[in-house]
């Protein structure tokens, strides 16, 4: 049987790295490779329900947030087989419906983030998943989202976290990754 740190080992060498992208200066660690062979998907998957599951008996959630773009494809799946609703936060200008919106900075630029006024059931305790945690504006303006929603963030689950950027000081909630670089 291959352990939890084995599982975590993989994912990490199969997480491509493209130096300048999409700026000069930024390393960026494309998730996507990841999913290229379904193997290595299913790896990611067993890990990211196993940790989820943990975070959940020591402090329980009932629904689960996802970020634009590619928390879209951890949530749902978590969700999924958490038995839970999944909720996006999206870039400005995709969501139909009344919204809330928050601007943010980001590690290459600014932008702005929405969430539909009718999805969180309110009083509802949150996980928001996204793939990485940088300057950690975008985490933290979805925390400020779910707030405005009328619910909390009980956590915050990264696959992989710049530490040297030091973002998980700027999210007032507890963060849990997977990788750190
Ligand atoms: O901690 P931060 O400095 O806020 O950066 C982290 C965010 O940046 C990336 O998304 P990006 O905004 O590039 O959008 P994308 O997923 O649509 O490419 C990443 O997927 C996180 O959501
Ligand atoms: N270095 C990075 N790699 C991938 N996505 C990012 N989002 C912000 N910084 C990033």
């Amino acid at each position: 049987m291959t352990s939890l740190n084995e599982k975590i080992d993989i994912i990490k060498k199969h997480i491509k790295v493209y130096p300048d992208f999409p700026k000069r200066g930024v390393l960026f660690r494309d998730i996507f490779s990841v999913l290229l062979e379904p193997e290595i998907f299913q790896i990611l998957k067993d890990v990211i329900v196993e940790i989820a599951k943990d975070i959940k008996r020591k402090n329980d959630y009932n629904c689960v947030v996802g970020l634009d773009a590619r928390g879209f494809i951890l949530g749902p799946l978590l969700a999924l087989e958490l038995n839970l609703p999944f909720v996006p936060i999206r870039k400005v200008g995709k969501l139909p419906g009344d919204t809330y919106q928050i601007k943010y900075q980001l590690e290459y630029g600014e932008a702005i983030c929405e969430i539909q006024k009718d999805s969180i059931k309110p009083g509802s305790k949150v996980l928001i998943v996204d793939d990485l945690l940088a300057t950690g504006g975008t985490l933290e303006a979805a925390r400020q989202l779910v707030l405005l929603s009328g619910s909390s963030v009980v956590a915050c689950f990264i696959i992989m976290e710049l530490a040297d950027l030091a973002g998980r000081n700027k999210v007032q909630a507890p963060v849990e990754s997977i990788l750190q670089f």
